[in-house]
């Protein structure tokens, strides 16, 4: 048994308060003012610290079983935990490709073997081999146990194809999560927004209707099949009026936004590095303001990482040829809640809801609440603790991050799962 003194959670009307949290048997088994710590009992005191659900992150790259050299299961899993990350989701663009029930199995045999102690969720592909050409057995894959499917990485290019995923995922109950991109739309070397940062550089760029086409052609696509269709890492303006009339149609959709979609647009772009390049790429100030604006009225319903690792080699090349994508597992929560709590944009209390219990809600999961009778999922964080953002301290094998250098606060601490610690910081 465990037990947390003098924390502080997140009450009702979204106000902090001082609380007990006895943790037995991998749940919570109260909550209160103040508790006794009893004999024998391990006794964590979270003094001056913020005690919230463990996070969830649904959209995350562990690029193993195949490119161990850009991360692996357990240096992905550890740096999920030293961000106060307790669920993630890894997508199935690794090598081979989690299009077969024996490479899910052996994605969750790695993370059991690391001892992460994180949930990892494996989510499968739609196409074999993200070809884009033949459906997976998707009841094979849910039965090894694929929580989602996606071709994430590439769009499902021909509405034909995705029709019959849609309709197989809607029968199979699984959720059918798009990378939204339509590659008729693109010129070879496309690596940045369509926008004013292109054109000053030169520089061949991703147009946002490349993205929302798919968004609005899924959208009517999903809409006799019942599917849970769910939108991945969203940039642009024209996808969020798609969601938003979707949602107010009564269509079964839910979105996401990565928190450099949040924070940057391509105007903060410094010159062409690789380091600012992601898919979907930084968008304009006016898509970036769409996006916060559909984050608070829940249009979009949470936030998702898209941590995407890649080495500093690949990271070397000239933007036009370097990968897409940018890690944010170890820094998402102090980046957001110094950008947007701290500066007014969101309350702690949303902020921490779209980074738990509405991810949890929305697929279906039983975490992301601290409350009586749940799984004892926990992040520990130091609202007031305050570090410059060091790639080269990550645990994650990918330093590709636009955001060091970055001075942020609200660094967690600890995090537990089944009532268990996973990681803590050094001395704490
Ligand atoms: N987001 C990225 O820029 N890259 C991702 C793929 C993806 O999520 O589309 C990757 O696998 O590297
Ligand atoms: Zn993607």
């Amino acid at each position: 048994m465990t037990v947390l003194l003098n924390g502080q959670v997140i009450g009702e009307g979204g106000e902090l308060r001082t609380a007990a949290i006895r943790l037995r048997d991998g749940r919570i088994a109260a909550i209160a003012d103040q508790l006794e710590a009893m004999p024998g009992e391990e006794v964590i005191d979270a003094a001056g610290r913020l005690v919230i659900p463990g996070l969830i992150d649904l959209h995350i790259h562990l690029r193993e079983p195949g490119f161990e050299e850009k991360e692996t299961i357990a240096t992905g899993t550890r740096a999920a935990a030293r961000g106060g990350y307790t669920t993630v989701a890894c997508m199935p663009n690794t090598s081979p490709v989690t299009d077969s029930p024996e490479v899910v199995e052996r994605i969750l045999a790695s993370n059991r073997e690391s001892g992460s102690g994180v949930r990892l969720l494996p989510i499968a592909a739609i196409t074999r081999g993200l070809s884009g050409d033949r459906l997976t057995d998707m009841a094979g894959l849910k039965e090894a146990g694929a929580f989602a499917v996606s071709d994430d990485g590439v769009g499902v290019q021909s509405p034909r194809m995705m029709k019959a995923a849609m309709r197989e995922a809607a029968r199979l109950e699984l959720p059918l999560v798009a990378h939204c991109e339509e590659e008729d739309l693109l010129i070879p070397g496309a690596c940045v927004h369509t926008g004013e940062f292109a054109e000053k550089h030169g520089l061949p760029g991703i147009p946002p209707e490349a993205e929302s086409i798919h968004v609005g052609r899924d959208i009517l696509l999903a809409e006799d099949t019942g599917v849970h269709y769910h939108v991945c890492h969203v940039s642009a303006e024209s996808s969020v009026r798609l969601i938003r009339e979707a949602k107010e149609w009564g269509q079964r959709v839910t979105a996401e936004v990565s928190p450099h979609h949040l924070l940057l647009c391509d105007t903060d772009i410094p010159g062409p590095d690789p380091a600012f390049k992601m898919n979907p790429p930084l968008r304009s100030k006016r898509d970036r303001a769409a996006l916060l604006a559909a984050l608070k009225d829940g249009t979009i319903d949470f936030i998702a990482t898209d941590h995407a690792p890649h080495t500093a080699e690949e990271k070397k090349r000239p933007i036009t040829e370097a990968p897409f994508g940018i890690v944010g597992l170890e820094t998402a929560f102090p980046l957001l809640y110094t950008h947007l709590v701290l500066t007014g944009e969101l309350t702690l209390a949303q902020l921490v809801d779209k980074m738990t219990r509405i991810p949890a809600d929305r697929f279906g999961l039983p975490w992301g609440e601290l409350k009586e009778g749940a799984q004892a999922d926990i992040a520990v964080i130091d609202l007031e603790a305050e570090r410059t953002i060091d790639p080269e301290t990550f645990y994650s094998k990918g330093k590709n991050t636009p955001f060091a250098g970055w001075k942020v606060k609200g660094w967690p601490m600890m995090t537990l799962v089944d009532g268990r610690v996973i990681w803590r910081e050094d001395g704490i």
